[in-house]
């Protein structure tokens, strides 16, 4: 058996990226950036108020009065300013996001005013700068706001398109092809004797998806070496990297792994990696298509996807986090495994306790089989080798889903005293 770390070194080491492409912004959500985003005009543009209220020319203003002004024009969000002037007995209504006209020095908010006919009282004297937004103090000409292989996530999309960007540099989003191995397979709604549903292939349909790649659904291939070399000819031809899963065990009608060997000139390597589940893994490349051969047991399938498969997937699209976090927790039961010579992935749920910290509680479903387990889970519990943790001791634990809450607590305001 292999160290998890080398098999994990060994497939990265053999996934180069894909290329660079232009990308229309619209079609680049989930994408990674390629080459660094260096702003090219300010943002915001122009100086503008942060506030409803009333723009003012402060100077010549006496600090013990409440100035009484007149009303002079408004200027609503969209409009040019820059022609308008005001004297410092004098103000300008203005909407929030409307440009500061030239001569104002702060925005007073209509709260802290009152309105006397064509006039306007300034109840509350403002600093000079209130309540403008400067020019470029989100964004500065020439400043790089991202780097190479930051993700355009919905936030990232948004500075883009404030910036004006419409195409950007990405790598080329792959496609994924998934093939499910196995006789038993079947699609129909009704299982005839034997047989049961394919659920790995839409599980990692999906794990594909949720990368921001293409995913390719290639179908359920039978016990059948034609039937399986036509597939695997057609998705290397086809797709930037295949997913098989089943067949990399030791069985009678393993043909996927005689094809695998054949297609790629024995450039497949079999590995038996020292954890559990998902000891078996074949990882190669057939005409330099990366192919990963998962396990079939379904929690098998998605560990593996999980440990080798998205790590490289997220190389491929030029990603520069590769990985999911390990963070530390603490167990709420006991942990024990005899010696098997592998490190056990405890599916889990991580939660956080009162004092800020982590638990993670194992599911009762381990079994390989037992897909539930991992449905349920959202992290795997790192229990190394004849692990005998007992409950309230730290471990390990990779965080593969969301930390989820059933309220939103807000923090209680800091006491001040008056
Ligand atoms: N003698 C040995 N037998 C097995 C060993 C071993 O070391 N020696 N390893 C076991 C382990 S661990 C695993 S994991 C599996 C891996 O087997 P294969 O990759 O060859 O997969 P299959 O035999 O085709 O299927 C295993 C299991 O998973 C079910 N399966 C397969 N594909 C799907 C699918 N798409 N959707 C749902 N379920 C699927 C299949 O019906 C089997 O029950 O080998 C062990 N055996
Ligand atoms: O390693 Mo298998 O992947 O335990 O079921």
């Amino acid at each position: 058996m292999r160290p998890l770390q080398e098999v994990i070194d060994h497939t990265l080491a053999n996934i180069p990226r894909l290329p660079e492409v232009q990308t229309p912004l619209a079609e680049a959500a989930g994408l990674y950036l390629a080459g660094s985003t260096v702003v090219q005009t300010p943002v915001p543009p122009f100086d503008n108020t942060a506030v409803d209220g009333f723009a003012v020319n402060t100077s010549g203003w006496q600090s013990d009065l409440k100035p009484l002004l007149r009303v002079t024009a408004t200027i609503p969000a969209g409009v040019d300013s820059s022609q308008l002037s005001i004297g410092s007995e004098e103000a300008i209504r203005i909407m929030t996001g409307a440009p500061i006209p030239p001569s104002a020095d702060a925005v007073v908010m209509v709260e802290d005013t009152s309105t006397e006919g064509d006039y306007v009282r300034i109840l509350k004297l403002p600093q000079i700068g209130d309540n403008i937004r400067r020019r470029g103090s989100d964004m500065e000409t020439g400043q790089h706001v991202f780097e190479t292989g930051v993700q355009i996530t919905p936030a990232v999309r948004g500075v883009l398109a404030s910036l004006g960007v419409k195409k950007v540099t990405t790598f080329r989003r792959p496609k994924i092809g998934i093939i499910s191995t196995g006789d038993e397979l079947s699609d129909s709604a009704i299982l005839a004797p034997g047989k049961i549903h394919d659920s790995n292939r839409p599980a990692l349909l999906d794990s594909v998806t949720a990368l921001g790649a293409t995913a390719v659904d290639l179908g359920n291939v039978g016990d059948d070496p034609d039937e399986i070399r036509r597939a695997f000819k057609h998705a290397v031809a086809t797709c930037d990297a295949l997913i098989t899963s089943g067949g990399v065990s030791v069985g009678d009608f393993d043909y996927t792994k005689a094809v695998l060997n054949e297609l790629s000139d024995n450039q497949i390597t079999w590995f038996q990696v020292a954890i559990k589940p998902a000891k078996p893994f074949a990882f190669g490349a057939i005409s330099d298509i990366p192919v990963f051969g998962l396990p079939g047991n379904p929690v098998s399938a998605l560990v593996s996807f999980e440990l080798f498969v998205r790590p490289s997937i997220l190389r491929m699209q030029g990603a520069s986090q590769l990985f999911r976090p390990t963070l530390s927790a603490i167990s709420t039961a006991a942990i024990h495994h005899e010696p098997d010579g592998k490190l056990h992935l405890l599916r889990a749920t991580i939660g956080s306790d009162r004092n800020g910290g982590l638990t993670a509680t194992p599911q009762n479903q381990q079994g390989s089989h037992m897909l539930t387990g991992l449905a349920r889970a959202n992290g795997l519990i790192l229990s190394p080798d004849g692990a005998r943790i007992g409950p309230g001791e730290r471990v390990d634990v990779l965080l593969i889903g969301n930390l989820g809450a059933d309220t939103f607590s807000v923090p209680a305001p800091v006491p001040t005293d008056k």
